[in-house]
């Protein structure tokens, strides 16, 4: 699934009075449109557009959610942000006391849906990694002790940093507390 957040291009609250402003793209909730001289030259297409207005606990319920939950039924899942520099990645992912963002609300959500299926064993670990000018670092590790790892491919073609830290989980008060300390 990709999925889009975007600002809006108008002023919010301009006055009547005020100079228009000129309108670059137009979005509804699943594509954007990009308009030159008032008319849309170029359609992008998503599963979803988000608009300045929504919150990111919509934004959350909508993408993300089914994947976590789907996570624990046993598929393979990825939630990834991109974009340019303080664009609300940090903000979407990691949020604030007042707005949790999709990590802590997924973390929620995974021990919540564990819950579902009492005859079932789960296993969790976290692993915390910065990817930064093609060097991979364990942020679980202290800072003093850190050096770059290697990812490698095992025989089977699956990709793994080696020597990753994995810390086992029991809460997801555990989760957070190795996010923070990362
Ligand atoms: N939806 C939002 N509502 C309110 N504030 C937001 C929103 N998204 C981002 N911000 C604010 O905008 C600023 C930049 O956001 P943020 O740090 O999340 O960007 P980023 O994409 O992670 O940047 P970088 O790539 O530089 O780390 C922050 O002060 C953040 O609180």
């Amino acid at each position: 699934m990709l999925a889009l957040l975007i600002e809006s291009n108008r002023e919010e609250g301009a006055s009547e009075n005020a100079e228009p402003v000129q309108i670059f793209w137009e979005a509804d909730e699943k594509s954007i449109h990009q308009i030159d001289d008032g008319n849309s030259t170029k359609s992008f297409s998503f599963d979803r557009v988000f608009a300045a207005h929504e919150t990111t606990s919509q934004l959350y319920n909508g993408i993300a959610k089914p994947l976590v939950v789907h996570t624990v039924e046993g598929y393979n899942g990825t939630i990834f942000a991109y974009g340019q520099t303080s664009s609300g990645k940090t903000f979407t992912m990691m949020g604030t006391s007042r707005t949790p963002g999709v990590i802590p609300q997924a973390v929620e959500d995974v021990f919540q849906s564990i819950k579902n299926f009492p005859e079932k064993e789960f296993l969790l670990r976290v692993s915390y990694m910065e990817i930064y000018n093609e060097t991979v670092t364990d942020l679980l590790v202290d800072s003093w002790k850190r050096k770059p790892l290697e990812v490698r491919e095992q025989i089977n073609k699956n990709i793994y940093v080696a020597d990753l830290t994995e810390e086992l989980v029991t809460s997801s008060a555990q989760v957070l507390a190795w996010i923070r300390k990362g």
